[in-house]
């Protein structure tokens, strides 16, 4: 039977993603710290969905192959950035039948399964988790035919509210810790206090 919401994680390659942090951290160091949030935010997501229903597109087939391994399903985006590679997710989810789905950033530290039941539990057609600024989008979650397009980017909170509005449908905006506090530049590094060893930046 078709999971009633699969979770769509998105990644980049452990080597490059989180860039702004290159000032302070080696590849080396970025490479261990995405790999650990990654690690933490899909067994969060596992816990409370599934593997079978998670999704992960990634340019790194190895990140495919871990994601296959335990049973989710992994794809390989065509490249053209984090709007695309979620498209492509989405058809991929709507394929096989999935009513929700939910788009989930890889870099939530404080991440446990209660924000993503939140999420699931919010009864409206689209339901959005802004970062602490209320600039970004760190978990996007549309049912049925309320698939809006996806505006990740600079100010993509009030353009994913725009987008739901213009298709009529309800938003719901759930605001909790574990889903606000996504980790992008030096100053947030102590919510990795959070996760176990592994990425510690050398001495
Ligand atoms: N598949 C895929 N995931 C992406 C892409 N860009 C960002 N992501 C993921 O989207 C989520 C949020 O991304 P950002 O906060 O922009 O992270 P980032 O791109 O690693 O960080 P910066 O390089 O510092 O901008 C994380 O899970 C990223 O791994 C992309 O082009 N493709
Ligand atoms: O809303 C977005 O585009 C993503 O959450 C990434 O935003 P950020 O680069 O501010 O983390």
């Amino acid at each position: 039977m078709a999971a009633e919401t699969t979770i769509i994680l998105p990644v980049r390659g452990f080597e490059s993603g989180k860039s702004r942090l290159a000032k302070i951290l080696s590849v080396q160091e970025r490479t261990a710290l995405n790999a650990r949030m990654f690690a933490h935010v899909f067994a969060v997501a596992r816990e409370v969905v599934g593997s079978d229903a998670c999704l992960i597109v990634s340019p790194s087939q190895e990140i495919c192959d871990l994601a296959e391994s335990v049973g989710a399903q992994g794809l390989i985006e065509g490249g053209y950035g984090l709007n695309a590679a979620l498209e492509e997710a989405r058809r991929a989810v709507r394929a096989r039948g999935s009513d929700g789905i939910l788009a989930l950033s890889c870099d939530l530290p404080l991440l446990v399964p209660a924000d993503i039941e939140a999420l699931l539990g919010a009864a409206h057609d689209v339901v959005l988790a802004p970062d602490v600024e209320g600039g970004g989008t760190n978990a996007l979650l549309a049912r049925g035919s309320a698939q809006i397009a996806y505006r990740f980017g600079p100010g993509s909170y009030r353009a994913h509210v725009h987008e739901a509005e213009s298709l009529g449908a309800g938003v719901a905006v759930v605001n909790r810790p574990g889903l606000a506090n996504d980790l992008d530049l030096p100053g947030q590094l102590s919510l990795l206090n959070n996760l176990g060893g592994g990425w510690q930046p050398a001495a």
